[in-house]
Parts: structure tokens; sequence; C-alpha cells
């Protein structure tokens, strides 16, 4: 399935023409992410659908979730920008900097440099980098370009002999644990405990996907975690702020 979806974004990228600039002032996600507002650091995901679970909701309103997730104590808004596989919208990116306060995160599969200006131009604070998508060339070129454009990265590995060949490049401010494999979707929270100890003492190390329980969340402070990036789980649920709060009942 990875290969399908880069193979359609290389086609994308042929294709790409430059958006006009959006003017938003920019938030710092690493600042957010280290001053949370519940135990952990939480990005919230807006994902209407992935190639994993279909459609997850019918329907959605990118400025209305914003602003719920915001209410209920969220550090940053992670925007889903792909359309084929995710039914994303790159216009997501202006409509949620517009609603709230928190900075945003730009989630596609980002290969090319055109895309880390793109991303820029789109007025995203953050974007998303895949170790598993690009050579580790590209992705040190990848992190320097957007640093330059004045973006932050969240750094995505799915196993610890990817986040050692990252580290032998550079070290990123902030690293993502995906819980779920990307080819072959299967998801499990022990790849947190699995590949934490390796992480840097100086990285913010986020853990992403198939959180779903209190116990979840706890399993993964437990490993190091000092941030979760929650999709399915917070899209599914009207009450963002109860779902939310009940994640980090037992939580110290
Ligand atoms: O919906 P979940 O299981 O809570 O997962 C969220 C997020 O981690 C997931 O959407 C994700 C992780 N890495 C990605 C890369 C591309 C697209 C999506 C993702």
């Amino acid at each position: 399935m990875l290969n399908a979806i880069l193979k359609s974004k290389q086609r994308e990228i042929e294709t790409l023409q430059q958006p006009e600039r959006q003017m938003f002032e920019r938030k710092s996600l690493i600042e957010s992410l280290r001053s949370p507002v519940h135990a952990l650091g939480l990005i919230a995901e807006i994902k209407q659908a992935s190639p994993s679970k279909g459609l997850i909701v019918d329907s959605i309103n990118p400025q209305q979730i914003a602003m719920d997730y915001e209410r209920a104590g969220a550090s940053a808004i992670s925007v889903l920008t792909d359309e084929p596989f995710f039914k994303g919208n790159k216009a997501y990116i202006a409509e949620v900097k517009q609603a709230v306060q928190l900075p945003v995160l730009r989630k596609d599969f980002i290969l090319s440099e055109q895309q880390v200006e793109e991303t820029a131009r789109l007025g995203a604070d953050a974007m998303l980098l895949i170790a598993g998508t690009v050579s580790m060339t590209k992705l040190k070129q990848l992190y320097q370009e957007a640093y330059n454009q004045g973006l932050e990265c969240l750094v995505e590995v799915h196993s610890a002999e990817e986040l050692r060949a990252v580290l032998l490049h550079f070290e990123p401010e902030v690293i993502g644990i995906n819980n779920r494999n990307l080819n072959t979707f299967e998801t499990s929270i022990k790849q947190t405990e699995l590949v934490a100890p390796e992480v840097p003492e100086t990285s913010l190390l986020v853990s992403e996907s198939g959180i779903h329980t209190a116990d979840d969340v706890q399993q993964v402070q437990a490993a190091g975690a000092q941030a979760l990036l929650i999709g399915e789980l917070l899209m599914r649920q009207l009450d963002k702020g109860a779902t939310i709060r009940q994640l980090f009942r037992k939580c110290l």
C-alpha cells in the first residue's frame, strides 16, 4: 500500500503548482508540546478516511473539529492533506489556522523540496517527514529545507533500525514512533516500548497511532513518550473533551 501511495504522490509532485502564500502567525510545535495542558502533549488529528480504515466519518467541518480539539486541551492539530487516500485537503491548513491558536502540522507524504515550500505557503507551522519513504540523505535535506522555511518537523520512524539510520545522519528535535506499520497496517503500541529506549534524551518523543484507551496512554507514557498523536478515536467521538479527559485519567 505504501508503494501505491508514494507512486501517486510522485505523479502529484510532477504537476505541483505553488499556491499563494498564506500569512499567519507561526506557532511552535515543540514549545506547545513541551508545555502540555494534560499529562502529556497531544497532537489531535483531522482525518476523514484512511487506507486501513476506509471512511472514518461521512463528512467533516475542519474548523469546528479544530476548535473542539483546542477547547479539549490539545497541544497541536494534525491535518491530513492527502486527497486520494485520506480524503484530506490542502485548504484545510489555512481554514484551521484561522479557527485556532494552536500549531498546525501538515500530514502528507513529503518527498520533495517543492512540497516543503508548498507546506510553508499553505500556512502550516510544521510538517511530517516519514523515514521509510525517502533515502536518509533526502530526509536530511528535506529536514533542513523545512527549518530554512521556518517549519518544524515531526520525523516519523516505525522501527529501531529506521531510527538508528536517521540518527546517523541528524538528530531530529521531535521524533514520532508510528505504532502502525505502513506496509501491513498492523498496529501495536508495543512498538513505542521497543523503539523508545533508542530515542535521544534531547529529542521530544511522540507516540503515534492505535491509541484508544487510558491503558494505552499509560503504557506509552511509561515507555517514555512525551506526547501522543491520535486520529481515528477522536474523529469518531462527538464529545472530544470527554474522550480526551478519559484518555488521561490514569496518568500522573
Ligand atoms: O488514527 P490513529 O490510529 O490514531 O493514527 C493517527 C496517526 O498517527 C496516523 O494517521 C498516521 C501516522 N503516520 C502517518 C503517515 C501518513 C498518514 C497518516 C499517518
